[in-house]
């Protein structure tokens, strides 16, 4: 398929929306209500640090809704107030937040089926309205509503898109697109959906893995299972990977996507020579500003004298996992936890484990003198963020074991 032709055909027809309705003011109150929160403004104002009894809280400088996640929010709440009767459905998960979406359910917002790992697109019917979720949409799954005849409402983060762009850059010069990225992850599916050729790298174990596949060969059996559904149809590491471009889930920890773009320029300029690199590496920024700033907060915050830091964000929320990576990696004691409902007292909190398994650990907060860092993912309404710390406030009064 040519995907960019579609994407500008589809951009330009009668039935696609990607400015919102011109009811910004009205949800904007109804935003306001629902998710914001006078006592973090307070934080905020009062250098990002409040003290009550011997607990001191320290926050992030820079934490919570990104505008990405604003703007396809208050796109959502709009399409409601302005189809008021029609169905509406959303293709995922609007953003990764739990308390988020369901507010979308309670707005009657449907979630396209999914029967045995396929989404059921059966239900949705001509003139119905379709949301596509902050991350982004596959083309094939556009194509497939586009064809239907729906009101597509797309509330794409300008930033993902910016990802999009990159990556038919490199199949127009034949390049393979290297993502550093989730394989399973809605925006990744959604990215390499408009790739040519793409293989997805998790990490920097990866990317040496394939570097050095590049470099000197190896089992091409091993490498195919290894990188399994990471990688474009036919895809051949013995020919596939002269020509590399990098780009990335806009969410993945920032300093490892730096490395392995580095890993891979080293390789080629080693392959091919520092005069032919650029015919055989190309590399375009597509770390997005509010991942850096929340990452970059997070280190600063890591560089205070801290007891333990709670990390605020859906399970299945990619920056809040790279924010408590950054915790870890600092041996603080971290929890990241989705909702005030996961401290059970000051001596049981239930936590999501890096490994995705969630945790009880006993005894989590001090009785003396303490200081907790706080931070949340870009997908967490500060709402969420100002009842857990009320919840550490109330347990500390009064000792609660
Ligand atoms: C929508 C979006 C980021 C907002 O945070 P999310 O927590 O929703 O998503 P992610 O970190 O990618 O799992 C995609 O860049
Ligand atoms: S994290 Fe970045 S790319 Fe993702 S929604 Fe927010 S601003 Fe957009």
């Amino acid at each position: 398929m040519d995907t960019k032709t579609f994407k500008r055909t589809l951009q330009h027809s009668e039935n696609y929306n990607r400015k919102g309705f011109g009811h910004k003011e009205e949800v904007s109150t109804q935003l306001q209500s629902e998710y914001e929160s006078s006592l973090i403004q307070e934080i905020r104002n009062s250098n990002y640090t409040i003290k009550k009894g011997n607990t001191t809280i320290r926050l992030a400088q820079a934490f919570g809704f990104c505008w990405g996640v604003e703007r396809a929010v208050a796109m959502a709440y709009e399409t409601r107030q302005h189809f008021p009767t029609e169905r509406i459905w959303i293709t995922n998960e609007i953003i990764h937040n739990p308390s988020v979406n369901q507010r979308m359910q309670e707005m009657g917002v449907g979630f396209i089926p999914v029967t045995t790992n396929k989404k059921d697109f059966s239900v949705v019917e001509q003139g119905d309205v379709v949301i596509l979720p902050a991350f982004g949409a596959s083309v094939q799954e556009m194509q497939i509503l586009h064809d239907k005849g729906c009101q597509i409402v797309d509330t794409t983060c300008p930033w993902v898109s910016k990802v999009w762009n990159t990556v038919e850059k490199h199949k127009k010069g034949e390049f393979t697109s290297i993502i550093h990225g989730k394989y399973k992850h809605e925006e990744t599916v959604a990215t390499s959906s408009f790739a040519g050729k793409y293989l997805i790298v998790l990490n920097l174990q990866e990317a040496e893995y394939v570097s050095n596949y590049i470099l000197h060969g190896g089992d091409r059996e091993e490498f195919l299972t290894k990188f399994a559904k990471a990688y474009s149809a036919n895809f051949d590491p013995d020919k596939d990977l002269e020509k590399v471009g990098i780009a990335n889930q806009t969410t993945m920890l920032k300093g490892e996507t730096e490395q392995i773009g580095k890993i891979f320029e080293k390789t080629m300029m080693q392959k091919y020579g520092t005069l032919a690199l650029n015919d055989h590496f190309q590399s375009f920024n597509t770390i997005c500003d509010a991942t850096q700033e929340r990452q970059d907060a997070m280190l600063e915050l890591v560089e205070h004298e801290l007891d333990l830091i709670i990390v605020i964000g859906g399970f299945n929320s990619s920056n809040t996992t790279q924010l408590q990576q950054i915790a870890i990696n600092r041996n603080i004691p971290s929890y990241h936890i989705d909702s005030v409902a996961r401290i059970k007292s000051s001596n049981a909190i239930e936590h999501r484990q890096l490994n995705g398994e969630i945790a009880t650990t006993t005894n989590w907060l001090p009785r003396e003198e303490t200081i907790v860092g706080v931070t949340s993912g870009a997908s967490t309404p500060d709402k969420v963020v100002e009842d857990i710390i009320e919840k550490i406030f109330s347990l500390k009064a009064f000792n609660i074991n």
